[in-house]
């Protein structure tokens, strides 16, 4: 099965993922002298019911916090996006060491880490799977993590991560605010990509935000304590693909 040691990780993933040579395929390095200001571009209305987040669960290379977007819904509009996206899962990317766990970089820089808030548009499609096989169908919302003061939203999370710490286990997660996760200020970058890992779909606008979260190297350091496996328990050291190639597509800046 893929994973991101050097026999399954990213190199490899073309040869099950042929996707993963597509020409819309993501994380990116974003070069900011580059990236068009667009005025046109709304601002986003980020709208988190700590309601909605239910649990969390190791899922072998990483853990999601699981919202059930039924009811009283978390969700996101505006921005580049059309439509009303819900909030389905997020989770966080690291390196082996805090110093470049980054998936998207800025100008060659990578960030301790980088928070993904994943949404799909339930205004358009019937399920999250429809929804992946679709250019409009999924909104990743990005936060880069910089080693910093502990932060007291983050706190939370790394403390229920005791209770998962290997494959396929998970446990209650309730009341987070995940909008304490976001920076004060929601100017961003805007680009068209996939997934960044296996299925890899080409279905993602990338919201990614420019200022950095600050977390303390020790909340980091917790990722790494999760275990990978039912029996090998491994720790997940890493789970970062590297940035891959623009291919001409255009990345706006909302500032
Ligand atoms: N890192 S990320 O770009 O935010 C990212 C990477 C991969 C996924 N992902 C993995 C499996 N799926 C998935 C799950 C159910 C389904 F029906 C279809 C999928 F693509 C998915 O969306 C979701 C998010
Ligand atoms: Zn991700």
């Amino acid at each position: 099965n893929w994973g991101y040691d050097a026999h399954n990780g990213p190199e490899q993933w073309h040869k099950t993922y042929p996707i993963a040579s597509g020409n819309a395929q993501s994380p990116i390095d974003i070069k900011s002298n580059e990236a068009k200001t667009d005025g046109s571009l709304k601002s986003l209305s980020i709208n988190y019911s700590p309601g909605s987040i239910k649990s969390i669960v190791n899922i072998g290379h990483s853990f999601h916090v699981v919202s059930d977007d039924k009811e009283n819904a978390s969700v996101v509009k505006g921005g580049p996006l059309q439509g009303t996206y819900h909030l389905n899962q997020f989770h966080f990317h690291w390196g082996p060491s805090n110093d470049f766990g980054s998936e998207h970089t800025v100008n060659g820089k990578g960030y301790a880490a980088e928070l993904h808030l994943v949404h799909w548009n339930s205004d358009k499609y019937a399920s999250f799977a429809e929804a992946t096989k679709n250019p409009d169908g999924c909104a990743v919302l990005t936060v880069f993590l910089e080693v910093g003061s502990a932060h007291p939203g983050l706190q939370k999370v790394v403390e229920a991560l005791g209770h998962i710490k290997t494959k396929d286990q998970q446990a209650a997660f309730t009341n987070f605010d995940a909008a304490s996760l976001l920076p004060a200020s929601l100017d961003y970058w805007t680009y068209f990509g996939s997934l960044t890992h296996p299925p890899l779909l080409e279905c993602v606008t990338w919201v990614i935000f420019r200022e950095p979260i600050k977390a303390s190297a020790d909340q980091i350091n917790k990722f790494r304590t999760l275990l990978s496996g039912g029996e090998q328990q491994c720790p997940i050291v890493k789970n970062n693909r590297p940035p891959q190639p623009l291919n001409g597509r255009e990345v706006k800046a909302s500032f």
